[in-house]
This record gives structure tokens, C-alpha cells and sequence, in this order.
């Protein structure tokens, strides 16, 4: 499906989207959710839901952080096009923001960065990531396909997303939108690639301070030591299920708004009876969103982070009938509902992390959807 006004008529309707620099991903309807209620239940569920589906027909769609919470997966047929998403989708019409309020306040989330040290110093955790939201209340309904367009156009290099997240037809429904930068796996066959991120530092619209930031991130200990959380666990995650496991020394990569430390890890699956959802099981939630070690970084996060997640930094994706599939972490992402975006972003926190410069990289994360619901 590439024509952009059937693009837009199929998002109204409910579709699930997915748009990479490669290929885009409509799944189309009829869309029962997998059964099993809870993200946990659904990822079981999901390969057996394809056992005998027509060719065409995936599972795709978003489990939450937390995954013991209702899941959004579905399954229906879709198309696959290659490239990015055409668009626009339809007439750009400007929404007007009537409210804007940062929840907590920027010093609000100081404070549970710095709650967050303290637990570090305790010895309960090594990181842990904490998040904020950015709610902007409109005049009238945000238009999902809109959003959708401006995201797409401003992050050529990210995976844009529209997933519904509740019954499509009823009266507030809820989106999980965003431009995600972070690969969480794609699985072809017995190949799997990874490519997790953290390390960050805001981007500089002056080219030289730009590069001095890329070089100070290439260079920080705080932020190696930050990425290096997030690569041990997916090495050690999917070592139970490989033959081979190789992760190089981290590389730079740029978002518009951001530069993150990234690591391209690939592997060779011991067995193709491994499904991309096996993976996705064993992986989520990495301490690029959770914490390490897990357990405990979930439970300070519950402590100290005082909101509901939803599907923010949770794992959006799809699986074909082969078990292959492609699922990212959905960072950089918003929940829409009528006339309201919740903007969401994290940071991770170790040993030497600076409240103040974790107020300024949330911020600057949050410009991927804020620019985005802004546009003019
Ligand atoms: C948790 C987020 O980003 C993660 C991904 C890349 C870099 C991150 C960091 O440097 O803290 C985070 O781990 C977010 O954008 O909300």
C-alpha cells in the first residue's frame, strides 16, 4: 500500500503502521487482538495465533514496559512496500496546543535522578533509566496521520509508528505514535541483528559544537559505562539461544535531535524454532529502558519514576508466519487520545550521571515528537 490518501483512509480506520528507510509495514484489517490479555501472555501466544494463517497475515502491534499490562498485539494481513512511507498523508491542518505541562516538572525529575543516585550508592542498582512526560492538551483532536506524516519526514533514519493501542471505533481510543532510533531485533531465518543505544547527548544546530558533542559522548566513561550495561544484557539475554553472539565496540549515530553510542550486535540462531517473540521475551525490557540488574532497576523505577509507562518504551513490532519479524523500542514516542499527546522520554542513570544535564538530554529527546506535533 503506497498511495498516501489509502494510507491515511486505512490509519483512520485503525491500521498499524510501521516506516523504515527500507520498507514500510501496513497491517490492514480485520485485526483481532492475539488472546491473553496481558503483554507477557500475548508474546506467548503469538506464534501459535499463526499456526495455519493465510500467507500475508502477521502478528504485529506493541507490548507495554510492563508486561504483566494489556498488550496491543494483533493479528491480521498486511503489505509491505519498499522504502519510507510516502507522504504527506492528506492536507496538513495545524492543530493548536492550548496547554502544555511538563509532568513531573523538570525539577520534579532532578529529584528522582537524584532519588535514582541514591539507590546506585545503596548498591541496589548499576542504572537505572527514569523517565518524564511532556503533556500537550489541544484544541481539537490530534490527527494520527498527520503525526504520523511529520514524523516520518523529519526522521528519515528511524522506524515511524502508529499503533493503536485500543479498540480503533471507540470514542478515545488511544495511539502510540513516535520515531523510534532503536533497533530491538530483526530476525531473518537464523539471523539476528540487534542494535541497542545508550549514551546520549543532545544535538548543536552550530556544526563545530555539534562534533565537539559527538567526540565528548565518544570519550565520556559515564556514558560508555552507560552503553555497556545495555550490550551485556543483550549478549548475555540471547547467548541461551545462539551459536554465535558478536558485539564490536560502540559506533555514533545522530538523530536530529540527539547523538546516542549504538552497538551492532548479530548472531546466529542454534535453531530456527526461535521465534523473533522468543527473542523479544528473553530481551525485554533492556537496561537501554529498564536497568540493570532488571529486577531491582524495575522496582526503583517503580519507586521513584511515579508514572504509568503504557507502551513507551516498550517493544513495537511484527512477526510473519516464519517467525520472522522486526521489533524496535519505542523510544521517542507519544500516546495520543482526542485532543491529548503525552510525550514521553527517559535517560539512564549510573555512577556520575548530572541531574541537571538529564533534564536538558529528556528535553532534547522529546523534540523528535514535539517538532513533530508543532509543525508549521
Ligand atoms: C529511554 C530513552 O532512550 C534510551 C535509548 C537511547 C539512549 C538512552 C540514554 O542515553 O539514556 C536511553 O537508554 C528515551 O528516549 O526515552
Amino acid at each position: 500500500m503506497s498511495d498516501p490518501e489509502a494510507v491515511a483512509r486505512a490509519v483512520r480506520g485503525g491500521a498499524t503502521v510501521f516506516s523504515g528507510e527500507k520498507s514500510t509495514l501496513v497491517q490492514t484489517g480485520p485485526r483481532p487482538l492475539v488472546p491473553g490479555g496481558s503483554g507477557a501472555e500475548q508474546l506467548r501466544r503469538a506464534t501459535a495465533a499463526l499456526d495455519g494463517a493465510e500467507r500475508g497475515v502477521i502478528v504485529a502491534g506493541a507490548v507495554p514496559f510492563d508486561l504483566s499490562r494489556p498488550g496491543a498485539l494483533r493479528l491480521g494481513p498486511a503489505d509491505m512496500t519498499p522504502g519510507p512511507l510516502a507522504v504527506p498523508l492528506g492536507s496538513r491542518a495545524q492543530v493548536t496546543v492550548a496547554r502544555s505541562r511538563p509532568v513531573p516538572s523538570p525539577a520534579g525529575y532532578a529529584d528522582a535522578v537524584r532519588a535514582g543516585l541514591d539507590r546506585i550508592r545503596a548498591g541496589r542498582v548499576d542504572k537505572v533509566v527514569l523517565a518524564r512526560t511532556l503533556e500537550l492538551e489541544a484544541l481539537d483532536d490530534w490527527s494520527v496521520p498527520q503525526l504520523l506524516s511529520e514524523l516520518v519526514a523529519r526522521n528519515p533514519s528511524a522506524t515511524a509508528l502508529a499503533v493503536p493501542l485500543d479498540d480503533p471505533a471507540d470514542p478515545g481510543a488511544r495511539w502510540l505514535v513516535g520515531a523510534t532510533p532503536e533497533l530491538l531485533l530483526r530476525r531473518r531465518g537464523p539471523s539476528v541483528l540487534l542494535r541497542p543505544l545508550a549514551g546520549s547527548i543532545p544535538r548543536s544546530p552550530e556544526p563545530d559544537e555539534d562534533i565537539r558533542r559527538s567526540d565528548a559522548l565518544m570519550n565520556s566513561d559515564k556514558d560508555r559505562r552507560e552503553h555497556q550495561f545495555v550490550v551485556d544484557a543483550v549478549v548475555e539475554a540471547l547467548s541461551p539461544f545462539c551459536r554465535t553472539v558478536n558485539a564490536p565496540e560502540p559506533e555514533l549515530v545522530a538523530t536530529p535531535a540527539v547523538w546516542h553510542l549504538a552497538t551492532r550486535v548479530t548472531a546466529l540462531l542454534n535453531d530456527t524454532d526461535t521465534t523473533s517473540v522468543d527473542l523479544v521475551a528473553a530481551l525485554h525490557p533492556t537496561p537501554a529502558v529498564g536497568g540493570s540488574p532488571r529486577k531491582e532497576a524495575l522496582k526503583v523505577i517503580d519507586e521513584v519514576e511515579g508514572l504509568d509507562r503504557g507502551c513507551y518504551a516498550g517493544a513495537v513490532g511484527w512477526q510473519d508466519v516464519h517467525g520472522d519479524g522486526e521489533w524496535v523500542v519505542a523510544v521517542r514516542c507519544a500516546e495520543v487520545r482526542g485532543r491529548s499527546l503525552r510525550i514521553f522520554a527517559g535517560a539512564g542513570i549510573v555512577e556520575g550521571s548530572d541531574p541537571d544535564a538529564e533534564v536538558a538530554e529528556t528535553a532534547a529527546k522529546m523534540r523528535t515528537v514535539l517538532d513533530a506535533a508543532t509543525a508549521r
